[in-house]
């Protein structure tokens, strides 16, 4: 049975030209009709939720998650369209609105639970309750005002989970607190899960989304672009329509005089160099799919293919590459020496391949060094940390790569 209905909705705001403020403004513009702009932030949304599904909803910043959950708690209207809604929806949108400094944890607990619906009774038999999840029973007659941001948060959710909830509207939540408030957080959902409860999560946590949700729903510029089973709109976000185009070098003079490295004294004036008897041309990355990607999923395939135009034929010429975190730690390198494939010559243009199986870095953005150069390590061309690209979690694990391990008992 879905408890959620979303048919053709739109919505779409009026964004006012001109704001006047001052009283000269407000006067002058009396007779003047205001122009404004029609912005569309959603358009021809379909979709169900069935009662007791985890639901994602994905996208980029701005491409209207919230406001699609704003529409279904009842907050916004939406412009046309019907949202149809078979149960009681409780939204933890905007965690602690309402929440007063001048009273004490107490006093707050009752008025937040009063707005997120609890009764008197619910609410003076859970206030130890809600203390006691939040870790803020020593709390419990101390001011807001002398809380922090993450004990204010931490008060908000733990009331808010006491509402018994029938639909769970979830934006973003899990993006606040530290990690052990987050796990609370995740076991709650799982507690949740369990009891059937139907849960929409708004999250660009992509790694929560995947190890909660059933299926997923991908937003773009307010349009529908995916809805399905969560891996594969998740693939769809991460190999879809992006910006295909891999990092372009950064114009940067080149060092005709031939620099022998040394592993000790890296040049650091200039991001590429060589004498460029081989150019690099290209670097592409190739997802799992065969396409041109600057995003992976962590554990899926990478492809780099270094384009060449050898300018005459270099014999032994060697080809590497070598990964660097953002902070430009040296996470991996390798060459085709290093590996023992033996390149006769090259002339004139080609490309050669570094297959990855299996991206095994966890998170984050991740810079790339390309380089051809001789086996005496004479550069030809060298193209240093001058492309990245973005690894998004399928992990729980913490740090920059995997180690492959199990625990034993
Ligand atoms: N009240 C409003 N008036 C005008 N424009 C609005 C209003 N609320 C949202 N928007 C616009 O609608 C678009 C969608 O916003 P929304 O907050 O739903 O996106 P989002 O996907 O949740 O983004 P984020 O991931 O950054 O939270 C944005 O361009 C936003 O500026």
């Amino acid at each position: 049975m879905s408890v959620i209905k979303v048919q053709e909705l739109e919505k779409s705001f009026r964004i006012p030209h001109e704001k006047r403020t001052t009283l000269f403004e407000t006067l002058t513009g009396m007779f003047k009709p205001e122009s404004y702009e029609v912005f569309n932030a959603l358009k021809d949304i379909n979709f169900d939720v069935k009662e007791g599904e985890f639901f994602g909803i994905i996208g980029e910043n701005g491409s209207g998650k919230s406001t699609l959950l704003k529409i279904i708690a009842g907050i916004l209207y939406p412009s046309s369209g019907e949202v149809h809604i078979r149960k009681r929806v409780t939204p933890f949108l905007e965690l602690g609105v309402g929440f007063q400094s001048d009273m004490t944890a107490v006093e707050n607990i009752k008025t937040y639970g009063t707005i997120m619906g609890m009764s008197k009774h619910d609410i003076r038999s859970r206030t130890d309750d809600i203390l006691e999840f939040a870790g803020l029973e020593k709390f419990r007659d101390a001011k807001l005002k002398n809380f922090s941001s993450g004990m204010q948060v931490r008060l908000a959710f733990s009331t808010a989970i006491q509402t018994d909830p029938e639909i769970l509207l979830m934006d973003e939540v899990l993006a606040v607190g530290d990690m052990d408030f987050q796990q609370k957080c995740l076991d709650v959902l799982n507690n949740y899960r369990k009891e059937g409860v139907t849960i929409v999560f708004v999250s660009h946590d992509l790694g929560a989304v995947r190890r909660f949700c059933d299926r997923t729903l991908l937003l773009h510029k307010g349009e529908q672009i995916a809805l399905g089973s969560t891996a594969e709109v998740i693939d769809r976000y991460v190999y879809g329509d992006q910006d295909k185009s891999i990092s372009e070098p950064v114009s940067c003079v080149v060092e005709n005089d031939p620099v022998i490295l040394t592993d000790e004294q890296p040049p650091v004036a200039c991001s590429r160099w060589g004498d460029q008897k081989i150019e690099i041309s290209n670097v592409e990355l190739y997802d799992k799919f065969g396409n041109l990607s600057n995003r992976f999923n962590s554990f899926d395939a990478m492809t780099i293919r270094i384009m060449y135009h050898a300018h005459k034929k270099v014999f032994d010429p060697v080809f590497g590459i070598a990964l660097y975190s953002e902070k430009g730690e040296n996470v991996y390198g390798t060459n085709t020496e290093l590996k023992e494939i033996e390149i006769d010559s090259v002339e004139g243009q080609g490309h050669i391949d570094l297959k990855i199986e299996s991206i095994s870095l966890l998170s984050g953005r991740f810079l790339l060094t390309v380089a051809i150069h001789s086996r005496r390590h004479e550069p030809y061309d060298w193209h240093d940390k001058l492309y990245h690209f973005d690894v998004i979690p399928t992990s729980r694990d913490a740090g920059i790569f995997n180690v492959p391990c199990k625990w034993i008992i």
